[in-house]
């Protein structure tokens, strides 16, 4: 069954000029979709106009259905509401999502006690189970540091419990592990993927990388100039590329030894 299905979405800036134009994606329930293409081609506003989040003054047409339900058509209420529990974000800072002042433990309870209705005390506990599932050392501990107390990977491991406080349908991750340690980074992307199976979520996850986009997706869609030039399968896209652009990534990081097969793509990794 169908979780996300994007039609000629197109995002534009005030002046009306188009930064991402007829964008059509597809994701299965359950599934995972990664979203490739180099700086500047339009996949964050992709996955924010998705999430309902783009910046001010940018205007958005044509569908987005989650579900079945028209996200473009709701109120920034129901949006909200929607944000709670059918689509939530992983970004690549988890700084930027995170409040300085406050112990990490309160904010993921934060989202608990808005969507789940848990009171304080209930909040609290999943909190730190939640640090637990995201394997913060000491989750206790965890729960009552505030974020500059945390490493970049433990931060990162708190935004992913953020996200996943309200057993989002859709976890949409946006460079997640790109200023990570690269250690750290195989780390957190098997968490990610073992997070969306067990909750049964579908994973938008977005990439420059695109023998990080071939490890954790099922479906591929290469982004170039704000549209989408090439979408299928991760395998058979890579096996016969269609679009020169998609030809152009594969020579580059085939040269670079990091695919799945090659030399060194487990040291690459
Ligand atoms: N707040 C904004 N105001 C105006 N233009 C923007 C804004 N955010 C992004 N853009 C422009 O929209 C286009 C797409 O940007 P986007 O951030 O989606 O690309 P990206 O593929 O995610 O790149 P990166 O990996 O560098 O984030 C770019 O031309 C960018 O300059």
């Amino acid at each position: 069954m169908s979780l996300l299905r994007v039609r000629d979405l197109t995002v534009r800036r005030r002046d009306g000029h188009e930064l991402i134009a007829g964008v059509d994606l597809d994701l299965a329930e359950g599934d995972r979709l990664g979203v490739v293409g180099e700086s500047g081609s339009g996949k964050s506003l992709t996955a924010l106009a998705v999430a309902g989040l783009l910046p001010e003054g940018m205007t958005v047409s044509g569908s987005v259905r989650l579900d079945g339900v028209e996200l473009l058509e709701l109120s920034e209420q129901a949006m909200t509401r929607v944000r709670g529990s059918g689509v939530a974000m992983v970004f690549q800072e988890p700084l930027t999502a995170l409040d300085p002042l406050m112990r990490v433990g309160r904010q993921i309870a934060g989202p608990l006690r808005r969507h789940r209705g848990l009171n304080r005390r209930e909040a609290d506990a999943e909190a730190v189970e939640l640090c637990r599932r995201v394997r913060l050392p000491e989750p206790a501990e965890s729960a009552r540091a505030y974020p500059h107390q945390l490493s970049g990977g433990q931060r990162q491991r708190v935004g992913l419990a953020l996200a996943l406080a309200c057993r989002p349908r859709l976890l949409i991750a946006d460079e997640p592990t790109t200023a990570l340690d690269v250690t750290v980074q195989a780390e957190i992307l098997e968490l990610i993927l073992e997070s969306v199976a067990a909750e049964g979520a579908g994973l938008l996850f977005i990439s420059h990388d695109l023998p990080v986009i071939a490890s954790v997706s099922d479906r591929l869609a290469v982004m170039r100039d704000g549209a989408v030039v090439e979408q299928g399968a991760v395998e058979p896209v890579l096996a016969a590329p269609q679009h020169p652009y998609t030809r152009e990534l594969l020579t580059s990081a085939v040269a670079a030894g990091r695919l799945p097969g090659d030399p060194g793509w487990e040291a690459g990794r």
